[in-house]
């Protein structure tokens, strides 16, 4: 079967804990961009409301935004203009200051990048605060630009960015990985996805992860689908264990018993390459209760 447009977008995109400071979560796209098919079906949700439509230009926000911007311009056949951090702009700008979800910064564009009236739409990977785009949806009105509406992969529903660019009246496309982040920020504090499974004290599985070091709990995703009996996972569910085969993140290792029995299944993980996948093989290691 297919994968969803939200799981393939979802496995692709890399969450770091506390980067760039403690407390982000940040999603990182450049595995999506890596990886063709992702990247295509990003751009093709992207372009696809607007296929046919007139629209002059994409408006891409450095830096990230340039990438897939540059993409969804050629495929709509519009022209390209780039919002830039300041002071990397040769010819004459216009500027603003604005704030993110850490830090401060401004921006500017050139003042002639777009015409009076020209139909715009404005391409980010990614919405948080809303303070770059709302700040970029100024920047354009100020030189007359007829935004038709504002679109990114990936929207962090939590902090208010899409609120405040329909308070702008913009309108925001950006649903398709944000039910998805949201689950996936919700059961596990460093953004990991549940794969089933939990040490035997049940404070967080990987090793690797400093919050579950620390002792955060894991908390399963409403959506994912209940434990099957049928493949071992049912009666034992809050104390089995499991080695991901083809996971790099592997579980820590737990004491062998004689009454434990394994069972191979599929389940959200990372792949042989190390990326978050909807389905991989995990050997499960079932404990009495
Ligand atoms: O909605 P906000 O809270 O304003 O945050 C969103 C912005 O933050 C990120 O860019 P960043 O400023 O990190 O720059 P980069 O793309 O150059 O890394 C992202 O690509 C957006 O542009
Ligand atoms: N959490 C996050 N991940 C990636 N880019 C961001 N820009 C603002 N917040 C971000």
């Amino acid at each position: 079967m297919k994968p969803s447009l939200e799981d393939t977008l979802l496995a692709a995109i890399r969450t770091i804990p506390d980067y760039p400071k403690p407390g982000i979560l940040f999603r990182d796209i450049t595995t999506l961009l890596s990886d063709a098919r992702a990247f295509r079906r990003a751009i093709d949700e992207l372009v696809h409301p607007y296929a046919g439509q007139k629209v002059d230009k994409i408006a891409g926000i450095e830096a990230r935004g340039f990438i897939l911007g540059g993409a969804v311009a050629h495929q709509l056949s519009a022209g390209f203009v780039p919002i830039r951090k300041k002071g990397k702009l040769p010819y004459e700008t216009v500027r603003i200051a604005y704030s993110l979800e850490y830090g401060l910064d401004e921006m500017e564009m050139h003042r002639d990048g777009v015409s009076p009236g020209e139909k715009v739409i404005l391409i980010d990977d990614l919405i948080a605060t809303g303070g770059t785009a709302a700040a970029a949806v100024q920047l354009l009105r100020q030189i007359g630009a007829d935004i038709i509406a504002a679109c990114f992969v990936i929207d962090l529903p939590d902090l208010g960015g899409r609120e405040k660019l329909e308070g702008l009246g913009v309108p925001v496309n950006a649903d398709r990985v944000r039910r998805a982040l949201r689950e996936c920020s919700a059961f596990s504090p460093c953004g990991r996805r549940w794969i089933g499974a939990q040490r035997r004290d049940g404070r967080g599985c990987w090793t690797e992860c400093c919050r579950c070091q620390a002792g955060a709990p894991l908390i399963r995703p409403s959506f994912a689908r209940p434990p099957s009996p049928t493949r071992g996972e049912g009666r034992s569910y809050p104390t089995f264990t499991s080695t991901a085969l083809s996971n790099s993140m592997t579980l820590s290792p737990v004491e062998s018993k004689a009454s434990e029995r394994s069972v191979s299944t599929r389940q959200p993980g990372r792949d042989a390459m190390g990326r978050w996948a909807s389905a991989v093989r995990v050997k499960v290691t079932v404990s009495p209760a």
